[in-house]
């Protein structure tokens, strides 16, 4: 165990609640929750038992005064979030009796902790992975039930798991290449080696990239799938965003060309988490205001997982309708004819094969009409063919994704090299080099500067 000062922080949101709880973790929890803890009965925190939870006040130690009333829980290391001792100060939830705790415990020999740096000492200390305090934050910030279920399964360590016993396997192959090297003069002891070492490496590379199978949806169940609203100004863009938000969000007026910028919002559309994005219409236009949200448009759609491709039913295609179809070949996309309550003067067959096979969906957001349809084209485009299987260990944070994909490159190399005879000191290297970067994954071998800013990114009290 490392010994580290006391830190403290609020553990529960900024606002008014039931309660509110202030948290410390380190050698002087206890001793400092004490100095300013006083039970009806005289009981002290040092002396109750581990895993209790204590009524009591809490008093400024100056003054005497009773500051709150209180439930204390007392949990002694290891056996704790942190594996340090750990004290939890149940407070009333209003926001000027937990600061004032918080100011005390402060004051009495604590140091405010930094964001993240809770679940920064449950690493340190070892009782969880880097991957696992990862997921730890994914589960906080999990905007479905699915994506909270591929948190949960990495928090409980099933990709920490796959990884260690992917490195343990690699290990095993070195060791064969020591044989190897150690006494060449056996001619069947290489001929063996090669052979193993060619079937244990591809075993290898074929997990690995099993797992790299499921990052395209891990990613877009942690991240939500990546969904641009594009169309010509005032075709209803952002009455379609505030349909699907269900809220409004975005300024809607008759004026073409309201939205100025770009909207982001997430929304949850059976069980797909959609990143949607409103635009600005894309045309040629003379506002420099509303030329930097257009080129700001353009750059959206370059990045998008789902295009929403949205036309005025009330009008004729235009040229720049046509542009839009050219703009997102290749991608995944939806046309929205929008606006049906009113007379018809769009060619649908033109629509029809501009498409080319995409899904058409015919709109009156006005009068929330066809929302549900399109509901139903996004989610069966997205679980296409792939009903999430149950069991499946998913990758979805990018910096895994980035370290799977060196480490499939490693491994195909070290096996590239099997093949063709390399120096088997070669080899070595590039087997090594792939357990070194699984191990990235898990936080062994990771420089400190990278868990610095992973931890950073929590939330305060975490
Ligand atoms: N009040 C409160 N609720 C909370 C937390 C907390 O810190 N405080 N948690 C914080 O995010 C989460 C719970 N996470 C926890 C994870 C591990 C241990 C823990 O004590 N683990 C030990 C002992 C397990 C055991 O008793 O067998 C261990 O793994 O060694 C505690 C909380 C959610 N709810
Ligand atoms: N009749 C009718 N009007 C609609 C429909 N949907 C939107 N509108 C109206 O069309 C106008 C433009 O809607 P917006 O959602 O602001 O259009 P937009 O594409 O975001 O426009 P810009 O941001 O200016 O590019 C508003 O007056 C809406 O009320 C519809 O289904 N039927
Ligand atoms: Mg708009």
């Amino acid at each position: 165990m490392l010994e580290l000062d006391t830190i403290a922080a609020i553990s529960t949101p900024m606002g008014e609640g039931a309660i509110a709880i202030v948290r410390l973790s380190g050698e002087e929890a206890i001793a400092i929750a004490d100095r300013i803890f006083k039970s009806p009965s005289g009981k002290t925190l040092s002396t109750v038992a581990s895993h209790t939870i204590n009524y009591g006040n809490i008093i400024d130690p100056k003054t005497n005064d009773v500051v709150e009333e209180v439930m204390v829980s007392v949990m002694r290391g290891p056996k704790t979030f942190t594996r340090e001792d750990i004290i939890e100060i149940n407070c009333h939830g209003g926001l000027v009796s937990v600061n004032r705790v918080l100011q005390l415990i402060l004051t009495n020999g604590a140091r405010l902790a930094e964001p993240g740096e809770f679940t920064k000492r449950a690493f340190l200390n070892g009782r969880i992975d880097l991957s696992q305090a990862e997921a730890v934050m994914d589960l906080i910030r999990a905007k479905t039930d699915r994506a909270m279920n591929v948190a949960i399964k990495q928090m409980e360590g099933r990709l920490s798991n796959l990884i260690r016993r992917l490195r343990q396997e690699i290990l095993e192959t070195l060791a064969h290449v020591e044989v190897n090297i150690d006494y060449p003069e056996y001619d069947d002891v290489e001929e063996m080696t090669h052979r193993m070492l060619i079937e244990k490496a591809s075993n290898v590379r074929s997990e690995i990239q099993t797992l790299l199978q499921t990052s395209q949806q891990g990613k877009i169940l942690r991240e939500g799938l990546a969904t641009v609203i594009v169309g010509r100004p005032n075709v209803g863009k952002s009455s379609l965003l505030n349909s699907l938000v269900q809220d409004t969000k975005a300024i809607v007026t008759d004026i073409p060309g309201t939205t100025r910028d770009v909207i982001e919002e997430y929304v949850n559309v059976r069980g797909v988490p959609l990143r949607l994005v409103d635009t600005a219409g894309i045309r040629e236009t003379e506002d420099i205001v509303e030329r930097i949200g257009v080129e700001r448009s353009r750059q959206y759609l370059k990045e998008a997982d789902l295009i929403l491709l949205v036309l005025n039913y009330h009008d004729e295609l235009t040229h720049e309708d046509e542009q839009l179809f050219e703009a997102v070949r290749g991608m995944d996309y939806i046309v929205i004819v929008n606006k049906t309550d009113l007379t018809k003067k769009i060619d649908l067959d033109k629509v029809y094969e501009l498409a080319s096979g995409h899904p058409v969906v015919t709109t009156a957001l006005v009068q929330e009409q066809g929302v549900d349809q399109l509901e139903e084209a996004i989610s069966s485009l997205f679980f296409e063919g792939n009903i999430e299987a149950q069991d499946l260990t998913y990758v979805s944070n990018s910096r895994h994704i980035g370290l799977l994909s060196q480490a499939e490159q490693a491994i195909e190399e070290a096996i590239v090299g099997i093949e063709s005879g390399i120096p088997i000191d070669i080899v070595q290297i590039d087997l090594t080099r792939t357990w070194e970067i699984l191990g990235e994954v898990i936080g062994e071998s990771v420089h400190e500067s990278l868990i610095d800013q992973l931890f950073s990114q929590f939330c305060l009290g975490k």
